[in-house]
Order: structure tokens, then C-alpha cells, then sequence
């Protein structure tokens, strides 16, 4: 199911790859832009598929809640690669790809992109790692991006991680986030406390039926919340 991406220069004989190389610091962009296609593609039946899937943790929690920073520590201690949904979503709207519009007025309107949009980006972004374990943070936030993933990937997480933090909590930190994002405002702010509490409460409860939800209390400073997380991250042998 996984493939990985490879570079044009590692498929070539050596002095094929040294002289792409070579028109590369002399022409910059415009080789690297002739070859870009098959470079971003996924080299269909030259990589190897993964040996076993990828370790997969979906990081859950309402808008606010801490998940971008726990994941920045997450990666330092674990090794993780932290693929946000929101910010592959963000780089679609200001790489002017032909979605990027309606994304961009879904993300106003605190609404969820359709799932098979934000699937494909998310997969297209592990299949183009090397690492063998990620943190796909903001997602699932719906049953029906649940369903999606489990149906395009066909793989389940191995870990689900929620930061529960009060909704006072979240819309202080939102609105003093300071990112210049579209979405921090108080308008957007509220609607998506209620997308959050429609849409993506069910799915919390659903990996918490299957036994996979770590709720953490997302309240306290970062290092106090992150010694919560550590020990869950600790436990798990492939991690070591
Ligand atoms: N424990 C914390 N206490 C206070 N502010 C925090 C805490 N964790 C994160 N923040 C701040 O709150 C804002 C939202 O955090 P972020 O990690 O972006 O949340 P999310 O990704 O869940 O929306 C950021 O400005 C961040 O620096
Ligand atoms: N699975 C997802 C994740 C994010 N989005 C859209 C809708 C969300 O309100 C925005 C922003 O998501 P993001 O995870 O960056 O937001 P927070 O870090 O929780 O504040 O992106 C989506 O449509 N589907
Ligand atoms: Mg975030």
C-alpha cells in the first residue's frame, strides 16, 4: 500500500546523476522544473513498498488546544514526522492550486475540507517520507474523514492522542495565537467549537470505544502537558 517517493538522480547511473547535478547549479530551477513531474511523482514500479506500515498517531483536540506544540516536542523526543492537516491544506491554498479557493473559504468558514482532498495530501506526504513513523495532527475530524482514510489507505492508527482543554482556554490561545491566520478570529472561532463538538467528538468517542484515545488534559504549561504525553510514546518498544 505505502510507496515512497525517490529522487530523479537516485534512479540514474552515476554519471548521468552527476551531470544532472552539474545543469543543476548551473540552470537552478528551470532543469529542476523540467523534470519536476517525474520527480514528485511516486516512481510506480521502481521503490520498493514499505517492508510493514507506517506507525501512525492521529493528535485530536479543538482548535487551540495545544496540538501543533505538543507535536513540535513529540517529534524532538520520538523522531516523528508531524504532517498538520491544516497546514498541508494551507500550502494547497498558497501554492494557487486549482482547490486552493474553496479550501481557502471552507478554512474562513470554519468548515472541513472534503475528505478525500485532504486523504490524498496526507497520503501523498507519507508516502514521500523516508521515516517510518508520523503524527497526522487535526485529523481525522470527522466520521466521514475517518471513513475516508480508512478507506483510500486501509490502515488503522496505532495511536490516538486528545488534547481535552476547555473552550474558554482554546479561544484565549486562538486569539492570541498571532500567526496570521484567516481562522483566528472570534466569528470563525465559534464555528469551529461546533464543528469541533458535532463532528469531531464522535470520532474521539469511537477510537475511545476501540481502545486506541490517550485523552490528556491539555491544561498547564507545555512541559507540564508534554509529561503526560512522553510516558505514552515511552511505552511502545517500536519507538525505542
Ligand atoms: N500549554 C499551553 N499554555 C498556553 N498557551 C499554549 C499552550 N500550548 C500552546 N499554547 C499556545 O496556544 C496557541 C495554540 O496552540 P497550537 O499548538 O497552535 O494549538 P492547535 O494546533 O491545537 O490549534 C499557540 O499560540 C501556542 O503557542
Ligand atoms: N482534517 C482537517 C483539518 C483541517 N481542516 C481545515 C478546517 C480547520 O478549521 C482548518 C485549520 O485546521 P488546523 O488543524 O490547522 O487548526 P488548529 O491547529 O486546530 O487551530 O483547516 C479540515 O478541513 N480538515
Ligand atoms: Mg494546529
Amino acid at each position: 500500500m505505502w510507496r515512497r517517493t525517490t529522487l530523479l538522480s537516485s534512479l540514474m547511473p552515476s554519471s548521468k546523476a552527476s551531470l544532472l547535478h552539474q545543469m543543476q547549479a548551473a540552470y537552478g530551477l528551470k532543469i529542476w522544473g523540467a523534470f519536476s513531474t517525474e520527480v514528485l511523482k511516486p516512481a510506480k514500479g521502481r521503490i520498493p513498498p514499505r517492508e510493514k506500515p507506517p506507525f501512525i498517531t492521529f493528535v485530536l483536540g479543538g482548535p487551540g488546544s495545544g496540538k501543533g506544540t505538543q507535536c513540535a516536542k513529540i517529534v524532538e523526543t520520538f523522531g516523528f514526522t508531524h504532517l498538520s492537516a491544516g497546514d498541508l491544506l494551507r500550502k494547497e491554498i498558497s501554492s494557487n492550486s486549482e482547490n486552493g479557493a474553496m479550501i481557502l473559504n471552507m478554512i474562513k468558514e470554519g468548515k472541513i475540507v472534503p475528505s478525500d482532498m485532504t486523504v490524498k495530501l496526507i497520503q501523498r506526504a507519507i508516502e514521500s517520507s523516508e521515516n517510518d513513523k508520523f503524527l497526522i495532527d487535526g485529523f481525522p475530524r470527522s466520521e466521514e474523514n475517518r471513513q475516508t482514510y480508512e478507506r483510500i489507505v486501509g490502515e488503522e492508527p496505532n495511536v490516538v492522542l486528545f488534547f481535552d482543554c476547555p473552550e474558554e482556554e482554546m479561544v484565549k490561545r486562538v486569539l492570541s495565537r498571532n500567526q496570521g491566520r484567516v481562522d483566528d478570529n472570534i466569528d470563525t472561532m465559534r464555528k469551529r467549537l461546533e464543528v469541533f463538538t458535532s463532528l469531531n467528538l464522535p470520532v474521539i468517542n469511537y477510537y475511545s470505544e476501540k481502545g486506541k484515545l490517550y485523552k490528556i488534559r491539555a491544561v498547564g504549561t507545555e512541559d507540564e502537558i508534554f509529561e503526560q504525553v512522553h510516558p505514552i510514546f515511552a511505552a511502545f518498544e517500536v519507538l525505542k
